[in-house]
């Protein structure tokens, strides 16, 4: 007997995003607007669990309301087994298990979505049970085999997602497919579309409305075969990817989708410019032509390519090479936009920005043509003299440092030559450079030899402005050579020459390394400036002796910068070095250094410096032309004594950068508004009446000097830390005490020594001097017990040395005798216990400082003679009284004058008086 379809009449409750299968549970949460119609059903029902027909949406979706469903036709008669009302925790929704029974057709019309939160009651049909054609086992095992495979997949999934916990569901599941029955293999198969939510919704449905078991089992097979083989690929996928991918390559890719969401997104923006009507033609063109220039992707490919042939440049099998290569290997791999990529990059486009040795054949080619044409040493002078006036001596010893390099040069590329004949010689054919070449490129023989400048390094010591920097930069001219210049002053860590690791975060390479990729030569001039102020050893590492590997010839053949990390050859450099003075030059640094000395100009010599070199340099810098300014000499003359007082010129050449550039503002005014009228001309005249207005009240005022003529109070002569030559006033007092020297003003362990070793040997020729009435008597002590105190001004400024000593005797003397020294006189020398004067540095500075300042006789150490008239300019021997003394009794008779001090003078009344 067939069995028939049955109707009846059952709430439907639509559902958005499950679907109830038979013989399966599924828990759901629907709007609270659902709760009353639910649980007036779930009342009614008496025992039973109420039936409703759960018909899935035909349109799911992630934001789909319940008035916008469309329902499936097809529906499973389920039976609510749960019901939780809205709870305070989850006010809005209920919760809601169904067990699903049977499939159920809706009778059409379905009803009104508007309609659903209340269930509405609607007819529905039971098929009949289908009569078909059994299941078959091979068809059963196909579906069991594919959907066990799936179960896997499933199962594999949620470990890796969930941990072990996570496992047992699927398990369960598994040990059900394997253990059905053929027959039973259909209502498996609803139970996995049920519980297998990757499987398509629209595929889901198809499942519901297929009433045929064996149709059903096919279909079930066919999707869970698909379902697994995606499953299997995408784990394959998500498990290569989890192995390989670091952060940096999920990165990456989020970056490459990135670019390719900016791609899409300029695609869609491209039709809209081009519905633009009129110019569109020529405004597209121009977009591709911006958007090509602008292409990252073909910026990659040319940087790459760049890079590549950079470092293909490099020699052979150096070590520079190989760094590159390896690096730009590594470069390859890392992916874009990540930070290591950024630290490679960076380190890469050093490296291959640097000279290295044979990539440069032909600049090595040009400082030798340089050096070896016969003219050089005169062209050398000529560059010289047309940048710098007077500095004679300078020069001279420049030219003869040129001549050692040009000869040396000379010889070097002779042996090269003379080695490479020989190999060919050797070989007996030329030097094989083709392709097939078996001979490896290193011990190829060079063509250019590397012209090394083995030798001292030159260092230019003198006082700020003096020329030490121009110098050097004529030298470099001279050459040829490009020219760089670092500046040492305050450098206290090392990594700042030798540059920092690549570990260190933002590390990069030191100013050598710097300098030589600005340059692009392997053979530049470098001009270290400042080398007296490099700090020495601390806990930043030692500078000074960076600073020696850089200069030691031996040494900077290999110089190994931290962050290059290969070595790099500087023996073709040039180094200069300058400093302002020697004194905090260590030991090592000063021993590879010859000594240059700029001691600073006379006020002649600063005037013709500023008529000649100066102004037109400022006319230049100003856009003035020669006919626009004229400075008088008078006003030269004012501007050298009233405005700068410096052994330099770099004031005097500030000053006449203001005179110039106050008079390219007359001029531009003059020009925009009274020349067409005529009214008033332009004076391009500036005269010392001029100067006020332009530079100010002058500084300086020769007339009044601060010194003094005093009791107790000399002149002695220095030179500042600066290089600088000074007048240094020695001051003395004394108090009543007991017989205690007092010695104040920053003064070092050297200068102490020089106070005492003065006041022993005043002591000692107390008598003869006048200042006491016996040979035994103690003049700390007697009449009175005093005190003396010994000041030098500037307390600030440390002052050390032993050549104070003569204006220490003189100053005691002073105070003890109450005579007084001229303001006009100054005196410099060393004096010993026995009362030699000996011979002490600096003196061309220390006469110019003098002759700056106004004295008019200078007492020096006879044995100092030579340097007076070897150094100081003819000008000043010409203006200055030089008194040269070999015992301190003469330097006293030249300072209080002759016969003042002896013997038979006694100067009871100052000695009585002198308190
Ligand atoms: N003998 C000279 N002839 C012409 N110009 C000069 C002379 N000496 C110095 N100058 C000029 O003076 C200015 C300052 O000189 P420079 O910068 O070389 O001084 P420096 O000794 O290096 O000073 P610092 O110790 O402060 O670095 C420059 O414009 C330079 O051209």
């Amino acid at each position: 007997m067939a069995l028939e379809a049955v109707s009846s009449s059952l709430p439907v409750l639509a559902l958005l995003n499950d679907i109830v299968f038979p013989a399966s549970q599924v828990t759901i949460s629907v709007p609270r607007s659902f709760a009353s119609y639910l649980s007036r059903i779930v009342k009614n029902e008496d025992g039973q669990p109420p039936l409703v027909a759960a018909s899935p949406a035909l349109n799911s979706g992630p934001n789909l309301q319940y008035q916008d469903v469309q329902l499936s036709e097809w529906a499973c008669a389920a039976r609510i087994v749960r019901f939780v009302r809205p709870t305070p925790l989850s006010p809005n929704s209920c919760i809601v298990t169904l067990a699903g029974v049977a499939r159920v057709q809706l009778e059409k019309p379905l009803p009104s979505p508007s309609r659903l939160h209340t269930l509405p009651l609607h007819v529905v049909h039971y098929p009949a049970p289908s009569t078909g054609k059994s299941i078959s086992e091979p068809a059963a095992e196909t579906f069991r085999s594919a959907a066990s495979r799936l179960v896997d997949q499933l199962d594999a999934e949620s470990r890796a997602r969930r941990g072990r916990a996570g496992t047992v569901e699927w398990k369960r599941l598994k040990a059900i497919i394997e253990d059905s029955e053929a027959e039973k293999t259909p209502w498996v198969a609803d139970i996995l579309m049920a519980v297998i939510t990757t499987i398509p919704w629209q595929d889901r449905i198809q499942m519901l409305s297929t009433l045929s078991p064996s149709d059903r089992l096919k279909l079930a097979t066919s999707l869970l075969s698909k379902q697994a083989s995606i499953a299997e690929v995408s784990h394959k996928i998500s498990s290569a990817v989890d192995e390989n991918l670091t952060k940096q390559q999920k990165e990456y890719y989020l970056r490459q989708q990135l670019q390719a969401i900016q791609r899409e997104l300029a695609e869609l923006n491209r039709p809209g410019a081009k519905s633009k009507t009129g110019a569109v033609g020529s405004s597209k063109s121009e977009n591709d032509s911006t958007s090509a220039e602008f292409d990252e992707e073909g910026d990659e490919t040319e940087y790459f390519a760049d890079l590549r042939s950079k470092i293909e440049k490099m020699a052979v099998g150096s070590e520079e090479r190989k760094m590159g290569v390896k690096e730009y290997r590594r470069l390859k791999r890392i992916p874009a936009g990540s930070v290591e990529q950024g630290v490679i990059r960076t380190y890469l486009e050093w490296l291959t920005s640097l000279p290295w040795p044979e990539s440069e054949n032909d600049k090595e080619t040009q400082s030798l043509a340089v050096l070896q044409d016969p003219k050089f040493l005169a062209k050398a002078r000529e560059q010289l003299d047309s940048d710098h006036f007077g500095l004679d001596t300078i020069k001279r010893r420049l030219i003869e440092y040129l001549a050692v390099l040009r000869l040396k040069a000379l010889k070097q590329a002779e042996e090269a030559n003379r080695a490479s004949e020989s190999t060919i010689v050797a070989s007996g054919e030329a030097p094989r450079t083709s392709a097939t070449d078996p001979q490896p490129k290193e011990t190829v023989v060079k063509k250019h030899p590397v012209i090394r400048t083995k030798g001292p390094i030159l260092l230019l010591v003198g006082p700020p402005g003096s020329g030490k920097t121009s110098v050097a930069s004529s030298l470099a001219k001279a050459l040829n050579r490009p020219f760089h210049r670092i500046s040492l002053g305050g450098v206290r860590d090392e990594a700042e020459i030798r540059g920092h690791r690549r570990t260190y975060v933002a590390s990069g390479p030191g100013t050598i390394v710097t300098a030589m990729s600005k340059v692009q030569r392997p053979d530049p001039v470098i001009l270290l400036d400042e080398i007296d102020k490099v700090g020495h050893a601390s806990h930043q590492g030692d500078p000074a002796s960076a600073l020696l590997e850089v200069l030691d010839p031996e040494q900077n053949v290999s110089f190994k910068d931290h962050y290059i990390n290969v070595p790099l050859d500087l023996s073709q450099v040039i180094f200069i070095a300058t400093a302002n003075s020697l004194e905090s030059i260590s030991e090592p640094l000063l021993d590879r250094c010859e000594v240059i000395r700029l001691s600073g100009y006379t006020y002649d010599e600063k005037i013709q410096i500023a008529r000649k070199f100066l102004l037109p340099k400022q006319l230049e810098a100003n856009g003035l032309s020669a006919d626009r300014l004229t400075i008088t000499e008078k006003a030269y003359e004012h501007i050298a004594s009233y405005y700068t007082r410096e052994a330099g010129v770099r004031s005097l050449e500030r000053a006449i950068g203001s005179i110039a550039r106050w008079k390219a503002v007359e001029w531009s005014n003059f020009s925009q508004q009274n020349r067409a009228k005529g009214e008033r001309d332009y004076n391009p005249v500036v005269d010392v009446d001029d100067l006020e207005p332009i530079l100010g009240v002058p500084r300086w005022d020769p007339q009044e000097r601060e010194r003094e003529e005093r009791k107790g109070l000399v002149y002695g002569l220095v030179v500042s830390g600066q290089g600088e030559g000074a007048v240094l006033p020695v001051e003395t007092i004394m108090t009543s005490g007991s017989g205690k020297l007092r010695l104040t003003g920053s003064l070092g362990e050297v200068i102490r020594e020089s106070g005492e070793i003065a006041l022993s040997w005043v002591k000692a020729h107390a008598y003869t001097l006048g200042i006491t009435n016996s040979e035994t008597q103690d003049l700390m002590k007697e009449p009175h017990p005093i005190d003396i105190h010994l000041h030098l001004p500037s307390g600030a400024v440390k002052k050390d040395g032993p050549s104070a000593g003569v204006a220490l005797v003189c100053a005691f003397v002073s105070l003890l005798t109450g005579l007084t020294v001229s303001k006009y006189i100054a005196m410099t020398g060393e004096t010993t216990l026995r009362g030699r004067v000996t011979a002490v540095g600096g003196i061309k500075e220390k006469v110019l400082g003098a002759h700056r300042e106004g004295i008019c006789k200078v007492i020096l150490p006879r044995s100092n003679r030579k340097d007076v008239e070897h150094d100081v300019p003819a000008e000043i021997m010409s203006k200055m009284e030089f008194v040269y003394v070999s015992r301190v009794e003469e330097a006293l008779e030249a300072a209080f004058g002759p016969g003042v001090l002896n013997s038979g003078h006694r100067l009871a009344g100052q000695v009585e008086s002198r308190l």
